[in-house]
């Protein structure tokens, strides 16, 4: 422990001399200490601490933080509001501190001749006296001074860092976990190491039980197991799950608890399930096992959507007023309506809530902007938001997931489009401006690329909506489905409660677009020689795994030449770590598309090395600047630290002009975007796909992503590897079906919508009805 960590708070750091008190339940005791260093004014070499700390084992140093008291009866005490039991710190941990991307010029070997120098307090002897630096051969005095610096602004993070690589974390982990519990970390994990696997990103149940042993937690702990299940059900919700059946959840708990030393019983695990579900850590609905957000999101949007159902809407037009407004759209757009696009119009003009499909081509933008032109003219509304004000707000709120969907929404409607988050007004955290009490202003609400849309923000969506605004949901449910738990659209369309049409004719073929018939023939799960031929806007090109890089590396630059921007041409692959990989193809084409330069700057990485020009895409939703994940731009420019008025180094993304400001640390927020993920790439188009399929992406090839990466492009589609692979995994569907019960609730919720009508009914009628 580094005085220096320590010095901004109270604390005494000590040994067991004896244990006074201890209540097991209450988890409170009273020790008496001998105090080997502190930075309180106590003349005593003993003190007796008390608090919330469990028993304390003479053989380890501890450190109380706190505050010194005055017992009335007993005088002096120390009062301790949290503690931790002190670990070694161990050369590699320091090491590996401080050849972390918090110490700037400062490499692995650099670090290890600090080290080997000044030893395991290499910190502390360091901040007391930054001259010991001198003593370390080939260092710098820039940088020495540097790394002075930087020590004094992660002061306290380095306790943290080297104890945790004592367990085996590396730095990334141990800034999370820093991150997340501040100085109460160890303290944490040596109590409840099941804790971090909730509130740690990436932190697996398996290293969790690896501390767990440490500290002697027993393998069938009432903590262990409800973790477990809880950790079970966290799982098979990012696999999309909604719930889990009793009897699955049991026997996956059973798969993540048992090993060679652990056989946990199904009567136990279910003992530990009713516990939760007791303590509402869980919830049990019918055999059915959720995680309480989840089952709260479903329930609370099936609601909603029989209430909206059930709304009153105003659509006095008749039919005849209809085709006359619809005929005057036909003659400005010079375009034909197809039967289905008719009825599409008139039946969303007439429902409360509607669903409109297709897949790419047939028209779903055409009728998004015939419903809003007919409902303009029928309702003598100027369709400009500037003829609006906060007395009569813009009666069309077009709506979609990401940015780009919205985007591309606006550019071809000519109206104003928001992501979903914005339009509800979310902070960054778990609230939203707009929802029940706070409902949405306007008349027709559309919302395209519903198949990405997930329960929880259906749910949040949907309780901002009025009963009487009227609502159109748009996408293509061929489509993967969306990231987050839940099948929305495919649920709602299985229900046959909600009006859908459903687009199958495709009008861009018509301009002889190879694409789009590919995307047909593979939603039939055709994909012969005539699929795959070549055409003006498609080519197949066939090759062995070891040849397909240097094909990518040819077409790409062969369209740079074509004078195509970057943003323009789009890698998709399925997988990250692979020869062919997105880690991989995205080092490669950087050299291609953005070789280093002596104009370039360059801000390096362990992994990458990120350089003006750079294509990049955000990986998280940052409300705050204005992007969210999967916001594609360019690195604008970097700043060294003395460039800056907080002396740190900057990296500057401009997204498509709105420039966003990265420190270092941030930077694991972005990602090179030369190639993404076909995940990442949904919502968004461009003109130029690259598709890499290979043997060794199998496993993950499956028809609705070979759709969706085939649907993205928009003028160019280059797919380049193994036919037979790419026609396998058309072939494949995705037969797991996501758990959900939103078809349950809806049936049920409308079951008795209509028995409340029939008794209804009944009250009012007597037995003299019928005499
Ligand atoms: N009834 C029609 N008559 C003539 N052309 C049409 C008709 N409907 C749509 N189109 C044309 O077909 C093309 C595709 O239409 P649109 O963009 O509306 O389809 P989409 O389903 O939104 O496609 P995508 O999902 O690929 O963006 C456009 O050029 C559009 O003008």
């Amino acid at each position: 422990m580094e005085e220096q960590f320590i010095a901004e708070k109270g604390f005494i750091k000590g040994e067991l001399i004896r244990m006074i008190y201890h209540n097991e339940d209450e988890h409170f005791s009273i020790a008496l200490i001998h105090i080997v260093e502190t930075n309180e004014s106590i003349e005593e070499s003993e003190m007796v601490v008390k608090g919330h700390f469990t028993r304390l084992d003479e053989k380890e140093h501890y450190i109380f933080y706190g505050d010194l008291i005055q017992h009335p009866k007993f005088g002096e005490q120390y009062n301790v509001e949290h503690y931790q039991k002190e670990i070694p710190t161990s050369k590699e941990g320091v090491v590996l501190y401080l050849s972390s991307d918090l110490f700037y010029g400062i490499g692995k070997r650099t670090a290890e001749r600090i080290v080997g120098v000044l030893g395991e307090q290499a910190i502390s002897k360091i901040l007391q006296d930054p001259s010991v630096l001198q003593e370390v051969p080939y260092l710098k005095q820039e940088k020495a001074d540097q790394l002075v610096a930087d020590l004094k602004e992660h002061q306290g993070f380095e306790h943290i860092v080297i104890s945790l690589s004592e367990y085996g974390f590396g730095l990334q982990m141990a800034q999370k976990i820093y991150e997340t519990y501040q100085d109460r970390a160890l303290e944490i994990l040596q109590e409840n190491p099941y804790q971090f696997v909730f509130d740690i990103n990436g932190f697996g149940f398996k290293r969790a039980d690896e501390v767990a042993a440490k500290h002697n937690i027993a393998y069938d702990h009432p903590t262990r197991i409800q973790a477990a299940c809880l950790y079970t059900l966290n799982e098979w919700s990012q696999q999309g799950h909604v719930f889990a059946p009793y009897d699955v959840l049991v026997e996956e708990v059973q798969r993540v608890l048992n090993n060679e030393i652990s056989t946990v019983t199904a009567e136990v695990i279910s003992r530990e399930i009713n516990q939760l579900a007791e303590e509402e850590k869980l919830i049990q609905e019918e055999g059915n096992i959720y995680l309480p957000s989840l089952y709260y999101a479903e329930s609370g949007f099936a609601e909603q959507l029989h209430r909206l159902l059930m709304g009153e809407i105003e659509d006095e037009y008749s039919q005849a007023e209809l085709m006359k407004i619809v005929g005057e759209i036909e003659d400005e757009e010079e375009i034909s309506y197809g039967k289905e696009q008719f009825d599409a119009i008139e039946k969303a003009l007439h429902s409360n809530l509607m669903i409109l499909t297709g897949g790419p081509g047939t028209g779903k933008t055409t009728v998004i902007k015939g419903i809003v032109t007919a409902y303009a003219k029928l309702n003598r509304k100027s369709l400009k938001p500037a003829d609006y004000d906060s007395e009569e707000p813009f009666p069309f709120l077009l709506t979609a997931p990401t940015g780009r969907a919205a985007k591309r929404m606006n550019e071809s409607t000519g109206i104003p489009a928001v992501t979903i988050h914005r339009l509800l007004g979310w902070n960054g955290g778990e609230t939203f401006e707009r929802d029940q009490d706070h409902q949405l202003d306007g008349k027709i609400l559309i919302i395209d690329e519903f198949s990405m849309v997930d329960i929880w923000l259906a749910n949040q969506l949907f309780r901002a909506i009025p009963s009487d605004m009227q609502v159109l949901l748009v996408g293509d449910e061929d489509q993967l489905p969306s990231v987050g738990p839940g099948q929305v659209l495919s649920d709602l369309l299985t229900t046959n409660l909600i009006p859908a049409t459903q687009l199958k004719e495709v009008y861009r073929q018509k301009e002889g677009s190879k694409i789009i018939q590919l995307a047909h023939d593979m939603k039939q799960g055709k994909c012969d020689a005539q699929s795959l031929a070549k055409a003006k806007d498609f080519n197949f090109i066939s090759c062995v795994e070891h040849q397909v890089l240097h094909v990518i590396q040819t077409v790409y630059e062969k369209a740079m030449e074509k004078g195509h921007r970057l943003k323009d041409i789009q890698i998709l692959a399925s997988m990250y770590r692979s020869k062919i990989g997105i880690h991989r193809l995205n080092q490669e084409i950087q050299q291609l598309a953005n070789p280093a330069s002596r104009q370039k700057r360059e801000m390096k990485t362990k992994e990458v090395i990120y350089r003006t020009g750079d294509k990049v895409i955000q990986l998280v939703n940052q409300p705050e600047s204005g992007v969210y994940n999967g916001d594609i731009g360019e690195i604008a420019a970097i700043f060294k630290e003395d460039e800056t008025k907080e002396q740190k180094e900057k990296l500057v993304v401009s997204f498509e002009g709105k420039e966003v400001e990265y420190l270092r640390k941030d930077l694991s927020q972005l990602m090179h975007a030369y190639c993404t993920s076909i995940h990442k790439s949904q919502g968004s188009e461009f003109s130029i796909v690259i598709l890499p399929v290979v043997r060794s992406y199998s496993r993950m090839l499956r028809r609705n992503l070979l759709y969706t990466a085939v649907t993205r492009s928009k003028k160019s589609l280059i797919i380049c590897g193994d036919e037979q692979a790419f026609r396998r995994g058309v072939e494949t569907v995705d037969t797991n079906r996501r758990y959900t019960s939103l078809h349950e609730r809806l049936d049920e919720l409308f079951n008795e919508a209509s028995t409340e009508v029939v008794n209804e009914n009944e009250e009012e009628l007597s037995p003299y009805d019928f005499m």
